[in-house]
């Protein structure tokens, strides 16, 4: 039995859908789809998610949404008239937003969780319903009914060991199951949404439930890149990784795939496997325990922007028990989650996503870590973007931070800070965000053009 994910952009027009229809009928194997809401069609078009959230928001504020319903509306008609649907799974998902969009707002953030999650929601009726009419076994199946529970942490959700073997029920199920994905159900039945891009957790977990001969999740990609191709052109396209090499790429930026997705599969040794809707026949990128080819100390250079750190400089610090401690204490206090400590001897960073600090907080902390800490100096440097290099293959090979920086140093670019940790499958690399490009293309020159790995 196989899982089957498709993103938003594999599902953001009519003729998408069908591309969708004809790749989970070529496979009988096929049985499970997991949908997301529907994407983009072209660089400057809005996700329903995010048109969704703007409506729940407007209605928060008690401002006019009609507009915006209006497009969300129209954007389900123009995919079910492409697919000569009849009106009537239009009326189903208009009567259900509307009543959402009306329900009770007492809770704010479970108000924008049921409304957000509709997406994936009522995209699942209507692919469900094309399945149908196109004679196929085919029913959508809702996470509450399937018992896919989740932690009460809106926009955050994990989920609850427990769901695991309701999950397995699937299997009992005739034909094929459409499953919304993004989302599922508190212990008190409300609505809870995984972080954003979530659809690919739920395919995973729906894997792991079922347990699955493999997790396909489609996308609109041939393959997962050794780089991100928005920022170099078509990059080299990678055949096999193992799950630790791409939770690091995905965590590190690669957006192609969740990098909470990972955990679930893995957790079942089920393979996934990102493929094309566009290109089904190509054979995308296999993820699995182990692979054969570890040649190259590099597989991927993954960067993501967004960083600020945290410079703590004190002498003798390295004598000082609890000073590490005391300094995430105050972090703790402000309910700030760190990403990275490199430390020296007499200095510490932390390294942080800079959107959880305003300037006011930033001023406070560094007054704070002064004060408590004695420290000798405190430095704030904001719009930092860290760059991951990512292979198995790095614990065979010498030299990979040394051709790195070397790199580096000739595109000019400025390391702020170097940081190789305890993973032995990852180095990063902090830069400016001016220079994340370009030191990712320097990179990317080093490792895969310059050289046959
Ligand atoms: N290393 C990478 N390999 C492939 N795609 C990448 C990579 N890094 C970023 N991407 C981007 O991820 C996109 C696919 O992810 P996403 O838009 O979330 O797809 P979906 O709509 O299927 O969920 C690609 O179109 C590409 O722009
Ligand atoms: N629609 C949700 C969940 C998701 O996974 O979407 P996509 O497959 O388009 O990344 C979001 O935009 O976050």
């Amino acid at each position: 039995m196989k899982v089957v994910k498709f993103g938003g952009s594999s599902l953001a027009s009519g003729e998408q859908v069908k591309k969708v229809y004809n790749i989970v009928t070529s496979d009988p194997d096929r049985k499970i789809v997991v949908v997301s809401a529907p994407g983009k069609r072209n660089s400057s078009d809005i996700k329903v998610t995010d048109l969704l959230i703007s409506c729940a928001d407007k209605y928060l504020k008690n401002e006019d949404a009609s507009d915006i319903f209006g497009t969300i509306i129209d954007r389900y008609h123009s995919i079910a008239k492409e697919l000569h649907l009849s009106n009537d799974i239009i009326q189903t998902i208009t009567d259900d937003l509307l009543s959402l969009l009306n329900g009770d707002k007492s809770n704010p953030d479970s108000f924008i969780e049921s409304v957000k999650a509709s997406g994936e929601d009522n995209n699942a009726k209507l692919i469900a319903a094309f399945f149908k009419h196109q004679g196929l076994d085919a029913h959508y199946v809702s996470p509450k009914d399937a018992g896919l529970l989740v932690s009460n942490d809106p926009g955050n959700a994990q989920v609850l060991p427990e769901s695991y073997e309701r999950l397995y029920e699937l299997r009992k199920k005739s034909g094929i199951i459409v499953f919304p994905g993004f989302f599922g159900y508190n212990e008190t039945g409300e609505v809870v949404t995984f972080s954003r891009s979530g659809s690919d957790i739920t395919g995973s977990i729906l894997a792991n439930g079922v347990k699955a001969d493999i997790y396909e999740n489609f996308t609109d990609v041939d393959a997962v890149y050794a780089v991100n191709p928005n920022i170099v052109d078509h990059p080299k396209e990678i055949r096999e990784l193992t799950y630790r090499e791409m939770r690091e790429l995905s965590y590190g930026g690669f957006s192609v795939f969740h990098d909470e997705a990972l955990i679930p599969a893995f957790r079942a040794g089920i393979p996934v496997n990102v493929k094309n809707t566009n290109n089904p026949e190509a054979p995308g990128t296999k993820i699995v325990n182990e692979r054969e080819n570890t040649n190259g100390p590099v597989v991927g250079i993954a960067s993501d922007e967004g960083f600020c750190s945290i410079y703590v400089s004190k002498y003798l610090m390295n004598r000082e028990i609890g000073f590490g401690r005391r300094l995430l204490l105050i972090l703790e206090e402000f309910g700030l989650s760190y990403e990275h400590i490199p430390s020296g001897i007499d200095d510490i960073t932390v390294i942080l996503r800079q959107n959880q600090i305003d300037e006011k907080l930033e001023d406070y902390i560094v007054k704070r870590i002064i004060e408590d800490l004695q420290a000798d100096e405190v430095k704030i440097v904001r719009n930092l973007a860290l760059i991951m290099l990512v292979g198995e293959g790095m614990r065979q090979n010498v030299g990979t931070a040394a051709r790195a920086s070397k790199a580096l140093a000739e595109a000019n670019v400025n390391i702020e800070m170097i940081n190789q940790g305890s993973s032995e499958v990852s180095m990063m690399f902090g830069v400016k965000e001016a220079v994340e490009k370009k030191a990712v293309q320097a990179l990317y020159e080093e490792f895969f053009v310059r050289v046959m790995v």
